[in-house]
């Protein structure tokens, strides 16, 4: 049965909702150049005078555009608001965080470049000319949130007049989730589509869309009820009626959605919040198949449904319950595919191929590296798993390959691809490496949930971090701090503590207090520390506080910084967490750039590390890589690379590369070599001894200077995501952030303290 678990996604409340959206650059897309414009030089090639030759280049041949302009890889998603999700109509303003939301999926899931249009007329005629005359821009339109039958009106017209796909992902997109949906849902109930009893609630575009491709299947024309507002559209009705609903009247006697769903076996929903009830569903066939799709707040609930039966499959619009029936699992693939054959429509073998890929997909066993997409529970093929998830990594292969070849096959391709295997291999390379990895960490912290301690409690930014990190579902959030200053704090920022899973321990007062007090009296007694300083430092400093509740067992892991800098942090922590036997502490970070993870060391700790050092921060190194789940290649890196130029200061380097050479690691290295070597195939081909399979994905660095110089540098300049340092080889789990961390900083790394408690 499916219903919200322990393991389901996370909800989020409204004012997370806001801060989300009103966080840094206000919106959710920013527009970044591919060219360097640094020089007059640059300016000339992208501007007057050098842009005149690609233009001259277009003008004679328009197929040129796509290898000199975005166009091949840019999608507009256009609304005017009308039915935003089941929201209704609001205007074309208010739509454009969902416009934007699906500009970044549309990149984030297929790396298609997207930019929203919102167009503010409600005309079908102005709202077609406005867009018509935008092909040149695109590779496609991405029509959304436009109500019927207005919608219906505009896309075929947009079609006939562009020769570019448009797609009305509500229709179409909505069609062809529910169909692979409701395809193995079929499966697992024995049913056969031909006789299958159907009622579509909501004969608008979505439900108008996805019965007219339910009957292409093979559904029985006479077998699908349709209802809207008015309840059944029956053949006669005149009320509320219009030419699309007319083609699906059917000859019945029944009149409500109530009568209708009698002994039914699916329900589909596609109208609003609450239209279905749970008479309406007891009253349902055997094993019922109930699509709740209305967003964001489905026709009826999965646990209202769970109170009364047992036996229906359950799906709705939303990723906080099992089987997500949402267009998101079909646009930025059925684009993907439709842009890489530069196709000149959507046509329906591309829709029911994507479908049919789709349905296959969740038929599939469930390899190692996708179950962690799916919340730690490796899913099987039945009830609760009938579609997979957004976050499946093998959509972006199988999806966009389907589509493509239904296109090549169609005729409709107007650049097929020759070697279909190597585009496989292209389309998982467009996979985004470092959000399955925190989606890793995260999903596994969700199945182990850890008490984490925010030592800094009474900050407005830990407090955020910490409401997130339980309604996440990541465990329990301790806070450190006075109780009436966090609660006036919360109070004044607007946070609700209020709930399960925060606690709050002020130091002074905690029934702890004298046996922390001991233990770090006896660590500090001979280091120069009277046992007064110790009952200061626990009464007063949270570090100390935080520290021995980790090292006694009392919490799991640590997050702290946001008052204090790294090293004093540091320092504070250290007086009470050893190295692990065995180890060195070091700190990594994590630096994604361009579609590319690599791995920092030593980004904290050692200052010049001699070559015995620097050995060792390559095997702490290494060790941490493989337990994010990449298989290391470490290049050590120097100035100079294999003895050029010489220099007395990459001799360390290359004693340390002698080192692990002694010592038989089990993970590739070499060195030393310059950054430029260690990333770029085309510079380590010059050197054909090397060690390394391929370009490094962990990089050693000769000192703490040159380590943390360039990974700030990457993340000011170079536009590179940079996640920690992260303290490495400490005896227990403790995560230091920068001064000026942001809450979702601070949580990402309370869920890679959790992540690394007990392992
Ligand atoms: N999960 C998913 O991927 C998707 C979900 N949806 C959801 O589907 C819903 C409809 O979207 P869309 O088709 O674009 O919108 P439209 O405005 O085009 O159509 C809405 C339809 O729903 C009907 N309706 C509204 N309220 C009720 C009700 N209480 N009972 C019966 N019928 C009702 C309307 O009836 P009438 O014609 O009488 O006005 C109309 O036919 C939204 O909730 C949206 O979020 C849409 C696309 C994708
Ligand atoms: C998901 C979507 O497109 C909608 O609800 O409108
Ligand atoms: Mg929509």
């Amino acid at each position: 049965m499916a219903k919200k678990t322990e393991n389901s996604g996370p909800s989020v409340s409204a004012q997370e909702a806001l801060e989300f959206h009103a966080m840094g650059r206000p919106g959710k897309l920013e527009v970044v150049a591919t060219k360097p414009m640094a020089t007059q030089r640059d300016l000339s090639l992208a501007y007057s005078p050098g842009v005149a030759v690609p233009v001259l280049a277009i003008a004679e041949d328009p197929s040129r555009a796509f290898d000199y302009t975005t166009r091949g890889n840019m999608v507009a998603v256009i609304s005017n608001g009308t039915a935003i999700l089941g929201l209704g109509n609001l205007g074309a303003l208010a739509s454009k965080p969902v416009m934007e939301g699906k500009a970044v999926l549309f990149k984030r899931f297929a790396d298609v470049d997207s930019i929203d249009l919102e167009v503010d007329t409600e005309d079908a005629d102005e709202f077609i000319n406005c867009v018509r005359f935008l092909g040149p821009s695109f590779g496609g339109i991405n029509l959304e949130d436009i109500k019927a039958p207005e919608c219906f009106i505009i896309e075929q017209r947009l079609r006939e007049l562009m020769d570019i796909p448009v797609f009305h992902d509500d229709q179409h997109g909505t069609a062809i989730i529910s169909a692979a949906g409701l395809i193995n849902a079929l499966e697992v109930t024995g049913r056969d589509m031909k006789t299958t009893k159907m009622v579509c609630n909501g004969a608008g575009a979505a439900g108008i869309a996805c019965i007219e491709l339910m009957k292409a299947m093979g559904f029985a024309p006479e077998n699908i009820i349709l209802c809207d507002t008015k309840g059944v559209v029956f053949q006669g009705r005149t009320e509320g009626m219009n030419q699309w609903k007319s083609a699906h009247a059917v000859k019945t006697d029944t009149r409500s959605l109530a009568e209708a769903l009698d002994g039914a076996d699916v329900f589909l929903g596609l109208s609003a919040k609450g239209a279905l009830t749970t008479k309406m569903v007891q009253s349902m066939a055997k094993n019922p198949i109930i699509f709740a799709m209305a967003n964001p707040d489905p026709e009826i609930t999965p646990e209202e449904v769970a109170e009364i039966r047992t036996d229906a499959i359950m799906a709705t619009g939303r990723s906080d319950y099992p089987n997500q029936v949402n267009n998101v699992l079909g646009f930025p693939y059925i684009f993907r595919g439709a842009l890489d054959v530069r196709a000149t429509t959507i046509n329906d073998d591309m829709k029911i191929a994507a479908a049919r890929a789709l349905a296959e997909l969740a038929r599939k066993d469930v390899p190692d590296d996708v179950a962690a997409a799916y919340q730690g529970n490796r899913p099987k093929f039945g009830p609760n798993y009938i579609i997979p998830v957004p976050f499946d990594p093998r959509l972006i292969s199988a999806i966009p390959l389907a589509v493509a070849k239904a296109a090549m096959e169609s005729g409709v391709a107007r650049k097929p691809i020759l070697d279909l295997d190597r585009y496989a291999q292209e389309l998982s390379a467009r996979r985004d490496p470092i959000a399955s990895t925190l989606q890793r960490i995260y999903d596994r912290v969700r199945r182990q949930p850890k008490r984490i301690v925010f030592a800094e409690g009474e900050e407005e930014q830990v407090m955020r971090a910490a409401v997130s990190y339980v309604n996440q579902k990541l465990g329990t959030a301790i806070l450190l701090g006075r109780d009436d200053v966090i609660k006036e704090n919360a109070r004044h920022a607007g946070i609700d503590l209020n709930k399960q899973g925060i606690e709050i321990i002020n130091a002074r007062l905690s029934r702890r207090n004298g046996i922390y007090t001991d233990f770090l009296y006896e660590r500090m007694q001979r280091k120069g520390f009277l046992f007064r300083d110790c009952q200061r430092l626990i009464n007063n400093d949270r570090n100390h506080f935080a520290a021995c509740m980790v090292a006694l067992g009392d919490a799991d892991g640590i997050v702290t910084g946001v008052t204090r800098n790294y090293s004093t942090a540091l320092d504070d922590i250290r007086r009470i967490i050893d190295a692990k036997p065995g180890h060195r502490v070091i700190g990594v970070s994590i630096v994604l750039a361009r579609g590319k993870t690599v791995l920092v060391a030593d980004t904290a700790v050692h200052d010049m590390p001699n070559a015995e050092q620097i050995a060792d921060i390559a095997e702490e190194a290494a060790g941490f890589a493989r337990r994010m789940g990449y298989e290391p290649r470490l290049a050590m890196l120097a100035y100079s690379t294999f003895g050029h130029p010489q220099g007395e200061r990459s001799e360390r380097v290359q004693e340390a590369v002698r080192i692990l050479d002694k010592r038989r690691v089990d993970f590739e290295y070499d060195g030393e070599m310059a950054a430029d070597v260690a990333l770029n195939a085309r510079a380590m081909a010059q050197y054909p001894f090397i060690r390394l399979t391929g370009p490094a994905n962990v990089l050693i660095m000769p000192a703490f200077h040159s380590a943390s110089i360039s990974t700030k540098m990457l993340q000011e300049l170079g536009g590179s995501t940079v996640i920690g340092p992260l303290l490495v080889g400490l005896n227990k789990p403790v995560q230091i952030v920068s001064l000026n961390a942001k809450d979702s900083d601070i949580v990402n790394m309370a869920a890679i303290a959790a992540y690394t408690a007990g392992t």
